[in-house]
Order: structure tokens, then C-alpha cells, then sequence
């Protein structure tokens, strides 16, 4: 092996005679977005896997594998490293069928799956042929899905967090940490079933309030349509998530049921002392709850993508008139300033419009704050 690689052992050792091989079983959004982080590097071949023939040709005319196959067997065949990245209620079936299947010595299946404890448990259960399973959750996404949404940069800067066991030998979650490198992901260390109560609570249960809320208001909608022609800015913002896959988190929710059962009956709880303090008309709680949440907030890390956003943004103040947009959008353009989306958050004639700007990657949004801060905009995050 040459290049940024050499030295890029195989898990079996077996590092210069061979390429390293990565087997992608489902080549999504998160799949897709591996598969693009692995592909072409020195060392390394990254097949595809798909049990549908269209999807393993668009994989590769879309060039984000190098092959594609709808073969376990092959795509499984001499493999280093297999990823899991199908949707969470088809990992156990993935981990059956490859346990069945002579497999590289010392190869390593890892998953992507939103859940970790059932997939973890069941591999432990399970003879594996030599492979060692690495439960794994990329914390970073977005409400799209499919091939087409697949990213070089979806997972970089994100957390990455792998759920070794404590019979998971330490040099095979070294080597999968070197691999993941490449995707520049921040690696964290948990406990599966940790690993569930928390992304339960950070995660799952805000898409389900998400589309419990969206679907609050859509049931109004129908008797008054003002409902969706008024909602705007704060609630498409909290609401993005309710665009997620309807099968993939629907094996998400249903997957971590009791940790979400839990979750759900304590959000009830909270919303009833809500009620409480409007019925009782508390002022003083009611501020004390938005002190308190503000607090908080306050503490998360800024800008870290993953959970509930994916992009990096920030407005700017304009004036309102004709052809600001167009301004703000050549000025990035002309210093090669890659702009993901664009939008005008409150705009009338006699208010100062607020631009906002998102870009898929930190540096992006870095220079393009210091560039429209220099002739004179007001820019803030
Ligand atoms: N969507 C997100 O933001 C995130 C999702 N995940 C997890 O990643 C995994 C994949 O999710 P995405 O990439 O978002 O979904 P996706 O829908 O973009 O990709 C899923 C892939 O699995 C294949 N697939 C779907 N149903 C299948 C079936 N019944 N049998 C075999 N293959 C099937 C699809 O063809 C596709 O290649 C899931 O386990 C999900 O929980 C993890 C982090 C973020
Ligand atoms: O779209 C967002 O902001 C997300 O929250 C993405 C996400 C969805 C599922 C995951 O398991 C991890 C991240």
C-alpha cells in the first residue's frame, strides 16, 4: 500500500498484498455518506451492497462505490470492514446472515443504526467466524434520505460513537477508529444500552415531538388554512426533523420502545406542570421554565453538527430592497464560498430583512462571515 495509507494494515494483517475491502450493506444517506469518505483513498476498495439491481447501478453511476453487488456473499467475501447501514429493524437479519457466511478472519462489522443495545446484544449471542462486531452511530444526518442525499462532508465535525463490549478486543476498535478517521468525526466511547437512553432523549423523542406537533397543527390546518399560511420562521425550524424518514423511524421508535415510553411519560408530565402554571396563571414558574431552559441551552456546543442541525449558518442583517440577495450571493460566489441554501427570514418594507445563510461546511461559513463582516454587514450566528 502507497500514500496517505501506507502502513494501513488490514484487520488480518494482511496489509500489502491486498487492498483494503469495505462492504457497505445499504447505500443511503449514512451509507452513501461512508462509502464517500472511503472512496478512492490509497488502499482502499469500497463495495456496495443493495438487494434491489436498479439501486446497486445508481451506486455506482452516482460514483460513490466502486462496485455494487446484490450478493451478501460477495459483497461480505474477503471484507475488512462490513457497515451495516440499513434501517435499524433489518440489522439483526444482516448480522444472522453473515454470521452464516465464511468471513475474513479478524474482518470487522460494524452498524450504523440510530440504536445500539439490540444490535449488540444479538451479535454477542452469535458466533461470528472471526469477525468482531463494533456497535457504531454516527451522529449526524438529516431529514433526507436515499443515495442521492449522501455527503463527502455529512459526518465531519460530528460526534461518532462506537459501543465496544467488554469482551471487544481493544485492536479491533483501534483499527476501526483509524478507518473512521476519514470521515472526521469525533469518536466517543459508550455503553450500548447508555447509549440509548441518551440518544432516546436528545433524538428520538424530539422527532416525535416534532411530528406530534406538526401533526397538532396540520389537523387545525384543515378547518383554516391561515393555520399554514402563517406558520413560519420558528415553526418550519423546530420542525425539520418531522421530515425524516417514515420507515426509518418508525424502526427507531419501535426499537427503543421502553426508553421512549419512559421518555414520553415524563414530556407528559412536564407539559401538565406547564398547564399547570397557566391554569394557576404562575407568572413567576412559567418565566422560571424559560430561565431555566435558556440556561441550559446556553451550554450545548455551538455549532456542533449532528442532532437537530445539520448545516452551519448565521444571518445577516440587510436592508430591505431589490437585489440584496443577489449581492450577498455573487460576493460569496466570487471568493469560491460554497452557499447551501438562502432565505429571507422577516421581510417588509419598513423592517431591516434578516438573511439567513447555511453551508454545509464550518470553513464555508467562517470565511463568509469575515468577508461580508469586511464590507460592512452586519453578520451574527
Ligand atoms: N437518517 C439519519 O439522519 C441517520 C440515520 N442513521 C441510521 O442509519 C441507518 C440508515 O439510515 P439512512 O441512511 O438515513 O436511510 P436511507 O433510507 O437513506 O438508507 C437506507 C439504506 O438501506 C436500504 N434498505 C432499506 N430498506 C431495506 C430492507 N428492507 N432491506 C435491505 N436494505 C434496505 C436502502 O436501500 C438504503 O440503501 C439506519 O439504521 C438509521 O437508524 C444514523 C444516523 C443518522
Ligand atoms: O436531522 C437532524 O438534525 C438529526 O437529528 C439527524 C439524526 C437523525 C438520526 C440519528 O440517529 C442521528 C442524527
Amino acid at each position: 500500500m502507497s500514500g496517505e495509507f501506507s502502513g494501513f494494515a488490514a484487520p488480518n494483517g494482511n496489509a500489502e498484498s491486498h487492498k483494503t475491502k469495505i462492504a457497505i450493506f445499504g447505500v443511503g444517506l449514512i451509507g452513501g455518506s461512508l462509502a464517500l469518505c472511503f472512496k478512492g483513498k490509497p488502499g482502499l476498495e469500497v463495495v456496495g451492497h443493495s438487494v434491489n439491481a436498479a439501486s446497486t447501478e445508481k451506486y455506482v453511476s452516482r460514483g460513490v462505490v466502486d462496485r455494487a453487488t446484490t450478493s451478501i456473499a460477495e459483497a461480505a467475501s474477503d471484507a475488512d470492514f462490513l457497515f451495516l447501514c440499513v434501517p435499524v429493524g433489518r440489522l439483526e437479519e444482516y448480522v444472522d446472515e453473515l454470521s452464516r457466511l465464511p468471513l475474513k478472519p479478524g474482518c470487522i462489522i460494524t452498524d450504523v443504526g440510530s440504536t445500539k443495545a439490540s444490535v449488540v446484544r444479538h451479535a454477542s449471542k452469535l458466533k461470528l467466524q472471526g469477525a468482531v462486531f463494533i456497535g457504531g452511530h454516527p451522529m449526524a444526518g438529516s431529514e433526507r434520505s436515499g443515495v442521492e442525499a449522501a455527503s463527502l462532508h455529512l459526518l465531519e465535525n460530528a460526534y461518532y460513537v462506537l459501543t465496544p463490549s467488554e469482551g471487544t478486543p481493544e485492536e479491533a476498535v483501534e483499527k476501526l477508529e483509524k478507518l473512521l478517521k476519514l470521515t472526521r468525526a469525533h469518536i466517543v466511547k459508550t455503553d450500548a444500552v447508555q447509549h440509548d437512553d441518551i440518544v432516546g432523549a436528545i433524538s428520538h423523542l424530539p422527532h416525535m415531538i416534532a411530528v406530534a406537533l406538526v401533526n397538532q397543527i396540520a389537523g387545525y390546518n384543515e378547518t383554516n388554512e391561515l393555520y399554514r399560511t402563517l406558520a413560519a420562521g420558528g415553526f418550519r425550524d423546530i420542525t425539520r426533523i418531522a421530515s425524516g424518514d417514515p420507515y426509518i423511524w418508525r424502526d427507531i421508535l419501535l426499537n427503543n420502545r421502553d426508553v421512549m415510553l419512559k421518555l414520553v411519560k415524563e414530556w407528559q408530565e412536564g407539559m401538565e406542570r406547564f398547564a399547570g402554571l397557566i391554569s394557576r396563571e404562575d407568572g413567576d414558574g412559567i418565566a422560571e421554565e424559560f430561565r431555566r431552559a435558556g440556561d441550559f441551552r446556553s451550554q450545548l456546543p455551538e455549532r456542533r453538527k449532528g442532532m437537530i442541525t445539520s448545516l452551519y449558518e448565521c444571518y445577516v442583517d440587510v436592508p430591505d430592497h431589490p437585489g440584496i440577495i443577489g449581492k450577498i450571493a455573487t460576493e460569496l460566489g466570487q471568493a469560491k464560498i460554497n452557499l447551501s441554501n438562502l432565505q429571507i427570514i422577516e421581510s417588509r418594507e419598513d423592517v431591516p430583512g434578516v438573511l439567513r445563510l447555511s453551508f454545509k461546511q464550518e470553513d464555508d461559513l467562517d470565511r463568509a462571515t469575515a468577508l461580508l463582516q469586511s464590507i460592512g454587514y452586519d453578520v451574527h450566528m
